[in-house]
């Protein structure tokens, strides 16, 4: 069972040091935030901004902002949290985020996107219409309408519309000509596989970041709470592909993420399917399956699976054809910080839950037990 880190720049930790390499002003000044929110005020959207971290995430640090701070300009609420956030980062981490700035600055400097209509998410030509309606009406019930649960915790649904798919493969065929033209290595989406090609990374981040704050959180906020699908704050965006001198399958493992989407592109194949094995915590990673948590996917054109991302899967060989999927790891770093404090997981991990239950039964069993006991000592 492997873990599959994703390059570690692309996790919700991103950071640059001041001019001098020093963590500064701002932050180390008497300002203090506030323990709790502020839940008046209305923050800032920080989508726009070139930041270090996830725009989300400013959103909400906002809210804990010393009440002074608020009247500020956004570019300087964003310096001083991100001051604050940076002060979190272990050196190593830092210099490796550095370096990975730099290599996306390079890659925006010397890359002409093909289609730049790409970059902005425009929801009426990149989804499907009962994809829009069920996001727009924003119920329970609206999403159950469109989505089918094809085993537990399993969501499958109608996502892109085909001519989004066509676009997005021309503009990562474009993406991979330049980087085959230009001779420049780029990082691939994770450690298992040889081919793909990291989305964040050639300037569409911006846009997968509204993907996830406005289509995919209030998705997870309903279906995938217990890991924290209502705090998703980072994502790691990639294609991978599979197919004759491409990756051929991927092996058993758990994603580096809280909730993954995964929607297949295209084109034509045969082969390829999903094979998923129930959710597990760290400690149960390596468990056996229960019969009900053993299931098979196989991927259609525009339509999107969505999962915890601790939900064991691999995929099977593309036996003929090119298969390209889309992917989006999302994170919550909320959940990631609660997480160090738990010891108990079976709100999703199968295996947590199939102990807590044996012990449940057997505490019955013996008060039970005791109970009868009892009763056959005052008769006698
Ligand atoms: O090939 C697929 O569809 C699965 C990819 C996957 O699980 C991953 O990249 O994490
Ligand atoms: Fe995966």
């Amino acid at each position: 069972m492997s873990h599959r880190g994703g390059n570690p720049n692309a996790s919700a930790a991103k950071s640059e040091l001041t001019g001098n390499g020093t963590v500064s002003t701002l932050a180390n000044s008497r300002q203090r935030l506030r323990l709790n929110p502020n839940k008046e005020h209305k923050p800032e959207v920080y989508a726009d901004l070139e930041l270090d971290f996830s725009p989300s995430i400013f959103s909400s640090l906002e809210r804990h902002l010393p009440p002074n701070m608020l009247v500020n300009s956004r570019d300087d609420k964003a310096k001083f949290m991100t001051e604050i956030l940076l002060k979190y980062l272990p050196t190593g981490e830092r210099n490796r985020t550095q370096k990975h700035k730099e290599y996306r600055q390079k890659i925006k400097s010397y890359y002409q996107p093909l289609h730049p209509e790409l970059y902005t998410l425009n929801p009426t030509t990149f989804f499907v219409p009962t994809f829009l309606k069920a996001i727009s009406d924003n119920t329970e019930q609206s999403f159950r309408s469109i989505i089918s649960e094809p085993s537990s915790d399993l969501l499958v649904f109608q996502m892109f519309q085909p001519d989004f798919c066509e676009l997005l493969l021309s503009e990562i065929e474009h993406f991979e000509r330049w980087v085959t033209e230009a001779n420049f290595r780029i990082m691939r989406p994770n450690r298992m596989n040889k081919f793909g090609a990291v989305l964040d990374d050639f300037g569409l981040e911006p846009m997968l970041d509204k993907l996830m704050d406005d289509f995919l959180r209030p998705l997870s906020r309903v279906f995938f709470p217990e890991v924290g699908g209502s705090t998703l704050d980072s994502h790691h965006g990639f294609v991978v592909e599979y197919g004759k001198d491409k990756d051929v399958d991927l092996g058993f493992h758990v994603d580096d993420s809280e909730v993954t989407l995964n929607v297949c592109l295209g084109k034509e194949f045969s082969g390829g399917e999903l094979f998923f094995r129930g959710s597990r915590c760290e400690k149960h990673v390596n468990t056996g399956s229960q019969p009900e948590e053993v299931f098979d996917y196989s991927h259609a054109p525009g339509r999107a699976v969505l999962h915890r991302g601790r939900h064991r899967h691999g995929a099977r060989a593309t036996t003929s054809g090119h298969r390209i999927n889309f992917l989006m790891w999302c994170r919550s770093s909320v959940f990631r910080e609660m997480k160090l404090y738990q010891k108990d997981f079976s709100s999703w991990c199968g295996e947590c839950n199939r102990m807590k239950q044996e012990r449940q039964h057997s505490t019955c069993a013996a008060t039970r037990l005791e109970l009868i006991t009892r009763e056959g000592e005052s008769a006698a």
